[in-house]
């Protein structure tokens, strides 16, 4: 890394000690930059990095509730609003004990420069909770989204700041967090929120678009290589909304998919993944991974244990949440054979991990880039509510699919530039990076 990007870091973590996810992602970015920066001064006369990396606004509140008991509880709420050079800021809400402000701000630093790979206009926001929903009643899951919103609400709208899901935070929980918001505002702003139910503002594939997005992506690299998913065994973490719809993308097009993990352990199945069980176990009866295998004679569950030890599987798609694959795990992956990986989750990777994965000469792909479907699909539910429309899964699947082809040219292309063909998170980063700092020039020192 040169003087000047040293520089930058270096102020980083010391303006924000105890943040080593946020210092992490900040890192990642900043050492694919030094060519891009030394050829555009004007970026280092306006500053750009300095002010890319501090956000533009940070938001932390109380969140307190009362719980079935009568209790009362008290929870921390945030809302990171990083940047609008392009557009409103959009990202989602994680509810999770893990939450914290390091968190959040590494999650809405990622965030911007995906939505600005997304070509959708949007600026880059992230928020969320440190409560825990797992064994809430809805009783209390809504009367703490409607604390959440009580503060929430006066930071966002439809052309400010636009929040949806992340970990812990789906359908029904948008659906609480929408209910306040137009009760405290007088207003029916469909466009506030995205990732709503079909029947009052939300887009169809949406909540396939993360999973589905993120195989498309691997899809294309695949291809590239004249390679394809067809036949190949595939290694999935998590079981929430991004690894579903990733397993079901990956299955329709011909890949076994052998696993799936919550944080109690890992599921291999080596008969292929029953995805209609898993729904039902994870979208209707709010179960865990343990339960699949009771109900599946093919499959072990190893408690405690992850799924990049499983010796089978040829792609790898991590689903599940930060850092979840190790300088170890990354090892057994590449002893494995395995030649692919693309995140579905947000770095999901450690840096050592991803080192091995070039040592190795296995294809990988970052979150910011491989992930940026479901983000893309809401800015298209923003389309929709505007312009008070519902179009057809089709329109949207394709559309999809059309912004997910293009992440990957862009990325591949901006990496062919830097002289490094192939590399995938130095072209993911120069390219978004190039858009969201020309919009800082443009715009002034603001
Ligand atoms: N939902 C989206 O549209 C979206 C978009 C882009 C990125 N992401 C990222 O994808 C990841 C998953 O999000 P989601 O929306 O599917 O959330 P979710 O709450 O639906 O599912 C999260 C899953 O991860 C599992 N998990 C959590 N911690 C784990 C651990 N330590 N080990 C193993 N499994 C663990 C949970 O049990 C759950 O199955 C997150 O990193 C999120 O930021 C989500």
């Amino acid at each position: 890394m040169d003087h000047h990007l040293e520089r930058v870091y270096e102020t980083v973590v010391a303006r924000n000690p105890v943040e080593p996810e946020f210092h992490q992602a900040v890192h990642e970015v900043i050492e694919s930059l030094g060519k891009v920066i030394t050829s555009r001064p004007e970026y280092g006369d306006y500053a750009v990095l300095e002010r890319l990396v501090e956000p533009e606004r940070q938001i932390m509140f109380r969140v307190p509730w009362v719980d079935d008991k009568g209790q009362v509880r008290v929870n921390r709420g945030f809302r990171v609003e990083f940047n609008s050079a392009l557009g409103p800021y959009k990202g989602g809400l994680r509810f999770h004990p893990s939450v914290n402000l390091g968190i959040i701000k590494f999650l809405g630093f990622e965030q911007v420069f995906k939505n600005a790979l997304t070509g959708q206009q949007i600026g880059g926001g992230k928020g969320g909770s440190d409560f825990n929903p797992h064994g809430k009643s809805d009783g209390e899951v809504m009367r703490f989204c409607q604390s959440f919103m009580t503060e929430l609400y006066r930071h966002i709208g439809p052309n400010t700041d636009v929040p949806a899901g992340d970990i812990g935070v789906g359908g029904r929980e948008i659906g609480y967090l929408f209910g306040q918001y137009k009760r405290i505002t007088n207003r029916f702003d469909a466009g506030v929120l995205t990732g709503k139910s079909l029947g009052w503002g939300g887009s169809l594939a949406r909540p396939e678009a993360t999973g589905y997005g993120t195989v498309r992506f691997a899809q294309s690299m695949l291809e590239n290589k004249g390679e394809s998913l067809e036949g190949k065994s595939v290694l999935v973490s998590g079981s929430g909304n991004v690894a579903i719809y990733a397993i079901e993308r990956a299955q329709s097009l011909g890949a076994k998919v052998v696993s799936i993990s919550d944080s109690s352990g890992a599921v291999y199945d080596p008969d292929g993944i029953d995805l209609e069980l898993l729904k039902d176990i994870k979208e209707v009866r709010r179960g865990r991974v343990s339960d699949y295998v009771s109900r599946r004679r093919s499959a072990d569950f190893r408690s405690g244990k992850k799924v990049w030890a499983i010796e089978e599987g040829e792609v790898a798609l991590p689903c599940a949440t930060q850092n979840e694959i190790t300088s170890h795990d990354a090892r057994k992956l590449a002893n494995n054979g395995v030649q692919l990986v693309a995140e579905g989750a947000n770095m999901p990777s450690t840096p050592e991990a991803i080192d091995i994965y070039n040592t190795a000469g296995i294809m990988y792909a970052p979150g910011k880039a491989a992930n940026a479907g479901g983000v893309a699909t809401s800015a298209l539910e923003m389309q929709q509510n505007s312009a008070r429309q519902q179009w057809t899964f089709e329109k949207t699947a394709d559309k999809l699919d059309e912004i997910m082809i293009n992440i990957h040219d862009t990325c591949l292309q901006a990496a062919e530039e830097m002289g490094e063909p192939g590399d995938y998170v130095l072209g993911a980063n120069v390219a978004s990076f190039r858009l969201v700092a020309d919009a800082m020039v443009e715009q002034g020192i603001c």
